[in-house]
């Protein structure tokens, strides 16, 4: 058993379960498998999965990836957060390759993580690789450890935005950005 099976199996049994009944024998090994994929982010490096496609284009015009789908873990509970995460970039001569944006999204989801870092974390990443004019990235998910605990609110769901260069300075181009996303 490596170190994290043996806590899972810890766990379990503090929680009150049998550890040793069928059902469960191989579950610390499983739920350590699942969790260092779920954090597989930490080990993961932007250049990794960029792998060089960023491309030159004298297309200087915005670029926009709606609905990109991630699940992360929140830090506080360490209970999922679940949602859809929206970028947009102005470019500066260099284009990135379009599944690239969705690696990049799982790069920081698969981490221990609060919404407004992971937007964040995001945007510095599309300007870090990019060199672009500006980005914005808008994120919205619903967080587990509102919905199955503590206030149990089923409905609401946190948006949360980031927007530098020149998605901050001018607004027409944050509007752009919006008509691009459908909002
Ligand atoms: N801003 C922000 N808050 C988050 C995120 N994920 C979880 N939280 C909040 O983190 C807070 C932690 O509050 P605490 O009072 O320390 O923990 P708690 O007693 O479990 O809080 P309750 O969830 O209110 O029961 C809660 O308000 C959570 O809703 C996130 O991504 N961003
Ligand atoms: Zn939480």
């Amino acid at each position: 058993m490596s170190n994290l099976d043996q806590l899972y199996h810890q766990v379990l049994a503090e929680l009150g379960e049998d550890v040793n009944r069928e059902g469960l024998l191989d579950t610390p090994k499983r739920a350590a498998k699942a969790m260092q994929f779920l954090t597989s982010g930490y080990t993961t490096s932007l250049e990794e999965v960029v792998n060089g496609a960023v491309f030159s284009s004298d297309n200087d015009e915005m670029v926009a990836v709606q609905g990109i789908e991630f699940y992360s873990m929140c830090e506080h509970h360490m209970l999922p957060f679940i949602g859809k995460c929206h970028i947009g970039y102005l470019p500066d001569g260099k284009v990135l390759g379009l599944s690239k944006f969705a690696r990049i999204v799982d790069v920081f989801a698969r981490r221990f993580q609060i919404q407004e870092n992971m937007t964040k974390q995001i945007a510095n990443a599309v300007t870090d690789v990019t060199g672009c004019r500006g980005v914005g990235v808008i994120v919205e998910a619903q967080h587990m450890c509102m919905m199955m605990r503590g206030v149990q609110k089923q409905n609401s769901m946190m948006r949360t935005s980031v927007m530098q260069g020149v998605f901050r300075e001018n607004q027409a181009t944050r509007n752009e950005f919006m008509r691009l996303i459908g909002m």
